[in-house]
């Protein structure tokens, strides 16, 4: 089986062109392929298929963590899938559609040189705020003055941290911090994402503010732990940001694997700015 090794801003990812190769069990694959060790090492696995016979689409996306675990959507991913389908001669089409756990998203690309996807912007969608729709459980936390902020605590320690939950397709918590430097990410990470509170587990990200338009963020990850970005991590921050009036609308997010730009645009829609790169080609097992 031939694989793409490609990332977003850092977060990595073992690509199969499912349009050319066969995956039988990609929740197990990923556990082994991602490996960074005993593998080809990622933070998962993720597919391009074609899209459902049902689903105006070009193409689709399936993306599993490197726990085994499927989400619905990779905004960081999706980036990369758009430049395989392009690169690879799959898909042409700009805007191209692609299937997600998240429905259907538009993307725009611009190419390179050499006629190969740099930067794409992808129509990210509607985001959600309602707490329910996120999912989180609101029995286990503690209300605040905002509808989609909580607090949490841990019953272990008794540390309390307010977070404002937002579905981009998938469950995030966004926590504001003054330096998202000297927050213990490798503790605290496994327990908000195991939080009683989240029926689904969750992404978590702190965030510090430099400006109202500039924002420095680390990530734990559903099913990945820290990794070096998240698209649609990213995504929810503007939009937290946004509900907690701490931000404006369009932000430039400082990763710890580059930046994005975020714009939660009149239309209701979460716009992401980012590049795709593709990093080496190889065959599994070797
Ligand atoms: N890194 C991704 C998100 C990947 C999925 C996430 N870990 C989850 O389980 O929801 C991104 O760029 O959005």
């Amino acid at each position: 089986m031939q694989f793409t090794k490609m990332h977003g801003i850092g977060n990595d990812y073992v690509y199969v062109n499912g349009f050319e190769e066969t995956v039988e069990q990609p929740e197990e694959l990923a556990q082994v392929i991602a490996d960074r060790h005993f593998g080809v090492g990622g933070d998962g696995l993720i597919l391009l298929l074609p899209a459902d016979k049902d689903v105006e689409a070009d193409c689709r996306m399936r993306m599993f963590n490197s726990d085994g675990s499927e989400s619905e959507m990779c905004g960081n991913g999706v980036r990369c899938v758009c430049k395989l389908a392009h690169d690879r001669g799959v898909v042409k089409a700009n805007p191209m559609k692609i299937q997600t756990g998240a429905g259907v998203l538009t993307l725009a690309y611009t190419l390179d040189d050499e006629g190969m996807v740099s930067e794409v912007t992808v129509d990210m969608g509607e985001p959600i705020y309602v707490a329910e729709q996120v999912p989180v459980l609101p029995k286990h936390m503690k209300e605040t003055d905002e509808p989609h902020t909580f607090v949490l605590e841990f019953l272990d320690t008794g540390e309390l941290f307010t977070a404002t939950m937002v579905s981009m397709g998938n469950p995030h918590a966004t926590i504001f911090v003054p330096d998202v430097h000297a927050i213990d990410l490798e503790r605290i990470g496994p327990k908000l994402e195991n939080h009683p509170a989240f029926p689904n587990r969750m992404n978590i990200h702190f965030v510090q503010h430099h400006s109202p338009d500039e924002v420095t963020m680390r990530t734990w990850e559903r099913g990945s732990g820290i990794t070096l970005a998240c698209g649609t991590g990213a995504s929810a921050v503007c939009v937290s940001g946004v509900l907690d009036g701490r931000n404006d609308k369009k932000i430039l997010a400082h990763l710890p694997g580059g930046d994005l730009t975020l714009d939660w645009r009149e239309d209701g829609h979460l716009y992401m700015t980012g590049t795709a790169t593709e990093v080496f080609r190889g065959d599994w097992p070797e």
